[in-house]
């Protein structure tokens, strides 16, 4: 038999974005239902961000450790997963296990409602045989999930998304990754570092195929370095596996790859049919929840996070739940402002980037200069030594002589971006940040090189 609960706010989907939302409008108050139907935190802190951080960490140590005999003498370094695997279980994830998060929301004076939510027309939410009415509204904030390409033979196959691939208990021999985004060079780094040999599948005719050309010709060689062959403008034509490796034809020839393990990580989507959003009037089939820059999505309904399709970033998410509850609470307060995304992927080096890039500026019509000043000739990067690859780009909006755009790749090279970050927000103009003190002799002061350089 169905019961009618009420509510202020439910909120559907606990990731990074959702579970800030249920807990501060709880602490302020509201009479909040979370409803979650995997685990508290969602995929950032369970599958995403924080455990391949900590794989990535990992990697790099033993990177470093190869570096040593250039620089400072002998180092034997021997690559142990276990290491690996034990901090992501007993650090990172309490084995998958998300009580301390559930305690967390119910001390603020949340609800926790476990199960799988769905609209079921305006202010209302079914979960299972309950129904949730809020008086104030519903925040969508349901994330992605992996986007499976449709290759003949994968389907079937025991092949790894990122939740296998952070879960592993040892790396495998041999590892195929299909695409070559934040995810695939990420991961196939981390287990080549761990002596899996990696081979990467790039549709498009580089990795990194949403950042400047550069970023990806540089994850490239560095992969190539620690060994992983990497292909693009390759398309896998069938995949089959006979109960030990898999098998992966390409398209376009007779090219053959077997290997262990096969990880798919061709980008993500969402899935709005099951969330019933045409009870609400948005369309099931779309691909993201439409918002304005209040996160509101209808009447009485607002979407934060992966969803809106914003930037699958964990600080986009946090960001607009920041907005989301601002707005819910009735305080005034600035749109969202896209201008100054940054992202970062964590390969070794990092790379960075704000804004656009010197493409997208074009296509936008804008009068553009550039730069681009690489690391290892400057002091820090020469000083540095192995390691040090990366670079400075800048995009500059020539007629309003602010920059719209940047790369930061380097050691670091994620942290560097915070100064390129604000300047790009701020509009801080060019010719200030030429004359202003950068401290000698930091990676960072490459941005003053590069903005000498705008042509
Ligand atoms: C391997 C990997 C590495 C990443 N690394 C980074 C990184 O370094 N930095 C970064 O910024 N981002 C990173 N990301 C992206 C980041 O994890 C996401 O952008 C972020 O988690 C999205 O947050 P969200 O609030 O949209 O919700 P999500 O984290 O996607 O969580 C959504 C939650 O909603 C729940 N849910 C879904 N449908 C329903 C329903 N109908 N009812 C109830 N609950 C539901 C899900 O179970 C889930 O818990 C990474 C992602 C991956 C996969
Ligand atoms: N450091 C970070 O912030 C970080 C790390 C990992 C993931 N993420 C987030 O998660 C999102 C998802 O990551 P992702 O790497 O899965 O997606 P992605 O969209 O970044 O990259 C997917 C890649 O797969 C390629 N591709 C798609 N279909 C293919 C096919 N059939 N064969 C070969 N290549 C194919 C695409 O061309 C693309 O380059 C990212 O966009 C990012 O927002 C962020």
């Amino acid at each position: 038999m169905s019961t009618n609960e009420q509510a202020d706010v439910v909120v559907v989907g606990l990731g990074p974005g959702g579970e800030y939302i249920a807990g501060t409008l709880a602490e302020a108050g509201l009479d909040v239902v979370g409803v979650e139907a995997e685990l508290v935190g969602g995929e950032c802190p369970y599958w995403g961000c924080v455990p391949s951080k900590m794989m990535i960490r990992a990697g790099n140590l033993l990177a470093e450790a190869g570096r040593v005999p250039t620089l400072a003498g002998d180092a034997v370094a021997t690559p142990d997963w276990g290491r690996v695997a034990g901090r992501i279980r007993g650090e990172a994830t309490d084995d998958w296990n998300d009580q301390m998060a559930a305690d967390r929301l119910a001390a603020k004076g949340g609800r926790l409602i476990r199960g799988r939510g769905r609209l079921a027309g305006p202010r209302r939410v079914t979960v299972g045989d309950r129904t949730f009415e809020a008086r104030r509204g519903v925040v969508l904030a349901t994330g992605t999930r992996p986007r499976i390409p449709p290759v003949p033979g994968l389907e079937g196959t025991p092949y790894w998304t990122n939740r296998d691939a952070v879960a592993a208990k040892e790396p495998p021999a041999s590892m195929v990754v299909l695409g070559g985004g934040a995810i695939g060079v990420e991961l196939a780094q981390v287990f080549a570092r761990f002596t899996c040999a990696v081979t990467v599948i790039e549709g498009q005719d580089r990795l990194l195929a949403q950042e400047e050309p550069a970023a990806g010709e540089l994850a490239a060689q560095v992969l190539r370095a620690d060994g992983v062959t990497v292909l693009t403008g390759a398309r896998a034509r069938q995949v089959s596996h006979d109960g030990t490796e898999f098998t992966v034809r390409l398209e376009g020839n007779e090219q053959m790859l077997s290997a262990e393990r096969l990880l798919v990580a061709t980008g993500r989507h969402t899935d709005l049919t099951t969330l019933a959003v045409d009870t609400v009037g948005l369309d099931p089939t779309a691909a993201v929840v439409p918002t304005d820059g209040q996160m509101r999505a209808g009447e009485g309904l607002w979407a934060v996070g992966d969803i809106t399709g914003r930037g699958a970033f964990t600080h986009v998410s946090m960001y607009q739940a920041e907005i989301a509850v601002r707005d819910i609470l009735g305080q005034p307060g600035p749109d969202a402002d896209y201008r100054a995304l940054p992202r970062v992927t964590f390969t070794d080096p990092e790379i960075g980037s704000v804004g656009l890039t010197e493409r997208q500026a074009r296509e936008r019509g804008l009068r553009v200069r550039t730069s681009m000043v690489t690391i290892p000739s400057s002091t820090r990067g020469w000083i540095h030594g192995p390691g040090n690859q990366g670079f400075i780009k800048l995009v500059e909006d020539a007629d309003r002589g602010v920059l719209i755009g940047a790369t930061s790749a380097g050691p670091a090279g994620g942290e560097v971006l915070y100064g390129l970050n604000v300047a790009i927000h701020a509009e801080v103009p060019v010719d200030r940040l030429q004359h202003m003190i950068y401290t000698y002799p930091t990676f960072h002061r490459t941005i003053e090189a590069a903005l000498g350089a705008l042509r």
